[in-house]
């Protein structure tokens, strides 16, 4: 079974509006890597929360076609299901987190699920130490960097073991240094089978994809192989040149 198939999807934020995401058909398979690129405004945050089902079961707006995630048709699934299988850390940390203190942060979505203490503690160590973030466990959320808030929401997410993750402009927002770490967590995730998709429109973020798609205003203008990153001509006929 695929991680993700999008059938025919389409959005509009308003009934009758501008169509935002334009009959976009993909697939992608369990442990790949793709990379989503595309100028600002080409949907790519719309698509990542069709993807997290977010569409369009808190948006209104008008969605046709469909995505399933691991089968699972999104919009007739639980939001709080699909939280299991698709873990999105998004753009803006600032929308994710709530609670003041990390470690509650990242408490947070295995306490919802109501599993034994012992387990909830294991498994926020687990991604604490995996996110190589253990420094800030006790910090006030609200002191981080916008870099330390996507670790702190990256570690919320890999609470649930979810098989698909789901970066959207995430990396480009890191230094150096932390990006780095970031890589070798998101390739050690995909080691163990995990499906990642990276949203990007910086194209040096994404030079672990193995997969590309672009999407131009709305519309999945190419889907190829990393290798089209090369591809000079085609990355300006898409405006996407550095
Ligand atoms: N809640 C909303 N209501 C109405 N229009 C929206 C909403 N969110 C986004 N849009 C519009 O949808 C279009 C695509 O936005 P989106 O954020 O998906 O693009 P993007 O490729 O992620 O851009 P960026 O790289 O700047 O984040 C834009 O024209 C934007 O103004």
């Amino acid at each position: 079974m695929s991680a993700v198939v999008v059938n025919n999807l389409s959005y509009c934020y308003q009934k009758g509006g501008k169509h935002i995401l334009k009959d976009l058909n993909f697939t992608v398979e369990q442990g790949q890597i793709v990379a989503v690129l595309g100028l600002s405004g080409s949907g790519k945050s719309t698509l990542c929360l069709c993807l997290g089902g977010i569409i369009p079961h808190y948006f209104g707006g008008e969605m046709t076609g469909q995505v399933l995630i691991n089968g699972q048709d999104t919009a007739k699934c639980k939001i709080a299901r699909l939280a299991l299988e698709v873990g999105i850390v998004f753009q803006d940390a600032d929308t994710q987190l709530f609670s003041p203190i990390v470690e509650d942060e990242i408490a947070f979505a295995p306490e919802n699920l109501c599993l034994p203490p012992e387990q909830i503690r294991y498994r926020v160590d687990a991604v604490i130490d995996m996110v190589g973030i253990n420094h800030l466990r006790y910090e006030n959320t609200n002191n981080l960097s916008g870099g330390q808030k996507h670790l702190v929401a990256m570690a919320s997410v890999l609470t649930l073991d979810p098989s698909i993750l789901v970066l959207d402009e995430v990396l480009a927002q890191l230094d150096a240094a932390v990006k780095e770490n970031v890589i070798e967590i998101l390739l050690e995730l995909c080691r163990q089978g995990k499906t990642i998709i990276i949203v990007e429109h910086d194209l040096e973020a994404v030079t672990i994809a193995d997969r590309v798609l672009l999407l131009e205003d709305g519309m999945l203008v190419n889907d190829g192989p990393a290798s089209i990153l090369q591809d000079k001509e085609l990355l300006a006929r898409h405006k996407l040149l550095i």
